[in-house]
């Protein structure tokens, strides 16, 4: 029971982080009746174009944080990216405040050394062989211990940034220095990971509320320098594959606990499911589920942190993403090409409204539905080609 947004009974959510992502899970707490506020690192975020307010600050300074938190007093803080100050996000928690799905979440997955620990450690889960370095010196004894190929990533960075495969130990130099420039919180721990030759790749998106926990259609994905290109559901897999996922899902949503939409990332090979990350929140890949299903993953998550009932979820088409990415760093620029993607049938497109563009960075998203997977690939393939970015005045 809450009153209306903006009133002295709204229910206030906060947002930390407000891209693409972020601006879904806004759209669908509105939809419901929340206020919502929308912070992140730079203005006119998507987010923060449909928001109620918005802050900008630096979400890794714990002081700024927590005094804007203290100055707002949410209900509800949804962490919306991993670069957060997560430690002040834990006492925050310890003083009364929600944090989704819970703090700790927030804070294990914020690194990927706290989430990978966790599963292969705590829970021994099936992981790539790792390691951690802090120093090129470590970085090289690391690479020596799995071998080569690998995979070196920051250990605190998202959508492949900083992240590069290492074929030959002459490569740890320029890997290094890569993961130095993309890391999101200028530190310089790495890890190591075994480069998994995989068949396939997928989300299980996983959703704990009142009701208890469900998952969704599993979703394929292709990703090039570690960032997601396309997406499909459902993922053609094995019924023993599917049931793995589903028990690997199962076992790390359960230890991470709370409420809210998890995006499970696996490698699947002819016989093993192997268990790469996890995001306690919406996934990218996930923006599939805006043409697939009756509930996206962004109704599905505002649902579960309100604490209200998911008694059902249908895959009720299968359904294809494809990602508009820019190619170089400018604020003037346009979009064109809506209207040929338009024109296809069963095709829809989103355009995140990002004030400036960069290299690498993810503008937009084609999605379409059909009576199979492949011809929605297809399909929004060719809608995801229509599209462009117009750079210059
Ligand atoms: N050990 C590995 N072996 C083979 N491929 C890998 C490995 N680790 C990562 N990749 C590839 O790189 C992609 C991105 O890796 P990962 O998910 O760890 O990065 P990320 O920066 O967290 O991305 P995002 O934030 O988009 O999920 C994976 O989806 C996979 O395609
Ligand atoms: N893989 C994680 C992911 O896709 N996160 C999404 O990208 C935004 C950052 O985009 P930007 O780097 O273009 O600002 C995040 O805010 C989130 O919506
Ligand atoms: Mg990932």
């Amino acid at each position: 029971m809450y009153g209306s947004p903006l009133s002295a009974q709204a229910k206030k959510m906060m947002l930390l982080g407000s891209g693409e992502l972020g601006k879904e899970v806004v759209i669908e707490a509105q939809r419901l009746g929340v206020e919502t506020i929308a912070v992140d690192r730079y203005a006119d975020a998507p987010a923060m174009q449909v928001a109620h307010r918005s802050y900008v600050i630096n979400m890794l300074d714990g002081m700024a944080l927590r005094s804007l938190i203290e100055q707002e007093k949410p209900d509800l803080i949804v962490p919306e990216i991993e670069a957060i100050a997560t430690q002040t996000l834990v006492e925050l928690e310890q003083e009364g405040y929600r944090v989704v799905p819970t703090a700790t979440a927030a804070r294990l997955t914020m690194d990927r050394e706290g989430i990978r620990r966790l599963a292969a450690e705590t829970l021994g889960l099936p992981t790539a062989k790792y390691a951690f370095a802090d120093s090129l010196e470590e970085l090289r004894r690391a690479v020596a211990e799995i071998g080569t190929p690998c995979v070196i990533k920051p250990i605190m960075s998202s959508s492949g940034k900083g992240q590069s495969v290492c074929r030959t130990p002459e490569e740890v130099e320029s890997s290094w220095n890569t993961a130095l420039e993309g890391g999101r919180a200028k530190q310089t721990r790495v890890i190591v990971e075994e480069f998994i030759r995989f068949d396939s790749e997928i989300t299980l998106l996983t959703v704990r509320s009142v009701t208890g926990t469900s998952y969704c259609a599993p979703i394929g994905h292709i990703q090039k320098d570690g960032d997601y290109i396309e997406s499909w559901q459902p993922h053609q897999m094995s019924e023993r594959q599917l049931e793995e996922a589903r028990r690997i899902a199962g076992a790390i949503t359960e230890a991470l606990g709370g409420a809210g939409i998890y995006g499970v990332e696996l490698f699947l090979a002819p016989d093993k499911v192997i268990f790469s990350e996890v995001s306690p929140r919406p996934h990218d890949t996930g923006m599939v589920t805006m043409a697939s299903q009756d509930l996206s993953e962004f109704a599905l998550h505002v649902r579960a942190i309100l604490g209200f009932p998911i008694p059902s979820i249908r895959l009720l088409t299968p359904a294809a993403s494809y990602t508009l990415k820019a190619d170089r760093e400018t604020p003037h620029f346009r979009i064109g090409g809506i209207n040929e993607a338009l024109a296809l049938p069963q095709t829809q497109v989103r355009v995140f409204g990002k004030p400036e563009t960069k290299i690498g960075r993810r503008m937009a998203v084609a999605l379409s539905s059909a009576d199979t997977v492949e011809e929605a690939r297809a399909l929004v393939r060719k809608a995801a080609s229509s599209l462009y970015i117009e750079y210059g005045q």
